[in-house]
């Protein structure tokens, strides 16, 4: 646990924000959605938005809200009637927002993720640059589980990890989860009215994960123990947390203007490194590309990304989101990443401008065909070694490299 609690609040300088919003808050606690905390959300977004950040909401509230609208005092025990709560509850979360949102003139968009839209290196590229797509339209996603469709034991189950998960695959700089505390305690201050407040701490420290018990309400369901965790796994791709009271007055714009609330969970590494370090330790090479001496230069002098009208050759096998080398004419590899095109798609749209792409094969998902950010650079590009992509030794691999 540290000690600063004088500077500036983390999210002074994020860019790009994941908020979660808990059930309890959304539905007052249980008895029906909240129109007011509703509206000050969206008032505190549009005022971020015309600061030029980017805001995803993650809600929680369909199936409090679902119980609500069915007359449902207690919470069912089936999965197929906490599905169908969800269902119900989930259009009254979606209309709410989108009439707040209209009120400032913005747009929102409903995503319903899964475990295995995440999961899945596809899937998970997809929804990447659907978030994105959005965000440059200056749209505000509204993320939710997508509780009908997911069974027990793949279900995530709460949203503070779902916030998680979207603070990593947008590569948020910061994560503010607002709940019904004033953020964490020594203990569960419901039970512990002495528990003291922790106003910072690094992510991931485990003292905290002995501090955070369920949850306390009836209506939530992760507590903050999942919180913590949460800040833990945002921490991998570089997020730093806060835990504060969804309650507390225009706590979006107070935090974004440096005002210390809540615990603010700190990551260690910055948003860029992290992924570069993500990125490196899931390297499982898939095939190669070959570039001409133009790209080469373009990734490894002007901090391109790279386009198919680049590349000259493609070997192996390899779906959207695997893994891939990036080779010269002599063989030698300059980098690797996620590519966005399968072998086969590559091989038809190589030598050509993405301009074509969709007159190629239909459709075009990217521009790119290797996103700069999904891309790892080799640290001795000459190395004959670093030359041989899926079979020879191991690159030195480059995390700080822009
Ligand atoms: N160490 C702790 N500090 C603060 N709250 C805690 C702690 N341990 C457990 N809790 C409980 O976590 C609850 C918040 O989690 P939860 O009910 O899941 O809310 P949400 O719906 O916002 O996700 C609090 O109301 C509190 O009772
Ligand atoms: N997807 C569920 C969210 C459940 C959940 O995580 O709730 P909470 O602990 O209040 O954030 C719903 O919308 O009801």
């Amino acid at each position: 646990m540290s000690s600063d609690t004088t500077a500036k609040s983390v999210i002074a300088n994020a860019k790009r924000l994941v908020a979660k919003v808990g059930s309890s808050l959304v539905t007052n606690e249980g008895r029906g959605i909240d129109l007011a905390a509703v509206e000050q959300w969206a008032e505190q977004i549009a005022a971020l938005h015309a600061q030029g950040r980017q805001v995803v909401l993650v809600s929680s509230g369909a199936i409090a809200e679902g119980m609500a609208r069915l007359g449902w005092a207690a919470r069912p025990h089936t999965m197929h009637e906490l599905q169908a709560a969800a269902a119900v509850g989930q259009m009254g979360l979606v209309q709410a927002y989108e009439v707040a949102f209209a009120r400032h003139g913005i747009r929102t968009a409903q995503i319903l993720l899964t475990h295995e839209d995440l999961a899945d290196r596809k899937r998970y590229l997809n929804a990447r640059t659907t978030l994105y797509t959005l965000l440059s339209l200056g749209v505000v996603p509204i993320v939710n589980e997508n509780d009908t469709v997911v069974t027990d034991e793949i279900r995530l189950g709460d949203n503070d990890t779902l916030g998680a998960l979207v603070t990593n695959l947008i590569e948020a700089d910061a994560l503010i989860i607002l709940t019904d505390q004033a953020g964490l305690y020594s203990a569960d201050p419901r039970k512990n009215p002495t528990a003291e407040f922790i106003s910072v701490a690094q992510a991931g420290d485990p003292a905290l994960e002995a501090m955070a018990g369920g949850a306390g309400s009836g209506i939530g369901t992760g507590g903050m123990l999942t919180k913590v965790l949460a800040a833990r796994r945002a921490a991998n791709s570089g997020g730093d947390t806060v835990i504060a009271s969804g309650r507390e007055p225009n706590v979006l714009l107070r935090l974004a203007n440096g005002e210390r609330i809540g615990t603010e969970l700190r990551a260690l590494l910055p948003v860029r490194s992290a992924r570069k370090r993500w990125l490196a330790n899931h390297l499982r090479l898939r095939g190669r590309v070959t570039l001409d001496e133009g790209a080469i230069r373009a990734l490894t002098q002007g901090h391109k990304s790279l386009l198919a009208i680049g590349v000259i050759a493609v070997e192996g096998e390899f779906e959207r989101g695997d893994v891939v080398a990036c080779v010269n004419h002599a063989g030698i590899e300059c980098c690797r990443g996620l590519i966005n095109y399968s072998s086969s798609d590559t091989r038809r749209i190589m030598r050509q401008p993405s301009s074509q792409i969709a007159q190629i094969l239909g459709s075009m998902s990217d521009q790119e065909l290797m996103h700069r950010d999904n891309m790892v650079f080799i640290r001795r590009p000459t190395s004959v070694n670093a030359a041989t992509a899926a079979g020879g030794g191991e690159p030195q691999l480059d995390v700080s490299a822009k």
